[in-house]
């Protein structure tokens, strides 16, 4: 699993959700990077799934280039898509944390059941996301989120992990999944069956590959392997929990 490379809005550390941001100059680089990892280590896979978003696309491709692999099967859901941050898209996060107070920011990004205000009609990016053609056929009307809760977030990403992902796993598949700091951080909480307190502290660095190896049951018999050097992951991971900090 990869989450995506930075994205321009994760360089302005503005709340992106479904905002289809591209990736960085930055971003592009550790998608190259995470391409290189993997051939390193020597990894090859059978599928690859990605969510709607280019940033998490366009980062899946550049791994494709660097193992090789470019004519790979892609599947692409709406249900791999980061977690819709309703209300707070568009905002900065260091600028809300201090109109609202770290804390408060903290239980927005990280808490698990607490949503973020909804993104009503009159929100800036309302249409360019509820009109975009991406979405035509699905998700339906009903199914389309306005916020999202890491929760809520679960609750549409599990069963795609369930239904898609397991029975090609059940076939011995190689799997390599391209995604955003939270729909991935549902997989991993699933996965590791971490208590909703646990998921809290779990910031997922951008760009580098990490690699589950599950036993007959789909349970982990090696868990979140990061291919990076720990000091690196260490302090990208401290970087994106930084994030939320007032200025
Ligand atoms: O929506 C966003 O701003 C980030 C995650 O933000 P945090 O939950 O870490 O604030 O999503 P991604 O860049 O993985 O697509």
């Amino acid at each position: 699993m990869v989450r995506h490379g930075e994205s321009e809005w994760n360089q302005k550390n503005l709340f992106c959700g479904w905002y289809d941001a591209q990736l960085s100059e930055k971003g592009v680089k550790e998608a190259d990077a995470a391409g290189v990892a993997l051939a390193q280590a020597g990894y090859k896979f059978d599928i690859a799934h990605t969510s709607v978003l280019t940033r998490a696309q366009n980062t899946l491709k550049a791994i494709l280039k660097g193992i090789k692999q470019e004519d790979l099967p892609v599947h692409k859901s709406w249900r791999l898509n980061e977690r819709h941050y309703g209300g707070l898209t568009g905002l900065d996060k260091a600028a809300t944390a201090a109109k609202y107070g770290e804390d408060q920011v903290l239980i927005w990004r990280r808490s698990f059941d607490i949503p973020p205000p909804p993104m009503e009609k009159d929100h800036a990016y309302y249409t360019n996301i509820v009109d975009d053609p991406r979405y035509a056929t699905e998700p339906s009307k009903a199914e389309f989120p306005m916020f999202e809760s890491l929760k809520l977030t679960i609750e549409r990403t599990l069963p795609y992990w369930n239904n898609v992902i397991v029975p090609q796993l059940k076939e011995g598949k190689k799997i390599l999944v391209a995604a955003h700091g939270n729909s991935l951080r549902g997989i991993v909480k699933h996965l590791d069956n971490m208590s909703d307190e646990a998921i809290m502290g779990l910031n997922l660095p951008t760009g580098i590959p990490f690699v589950y190896e599950l036993d007959e049951n789909f349970k982990p018999v090696v868990s979140m392997k990061f291919l990076g050097d720990e000091e690196t992951v260490k302090k990208a991971m401290e970087a994106v929990a930084n994030q939320g900090k007032a200025k």
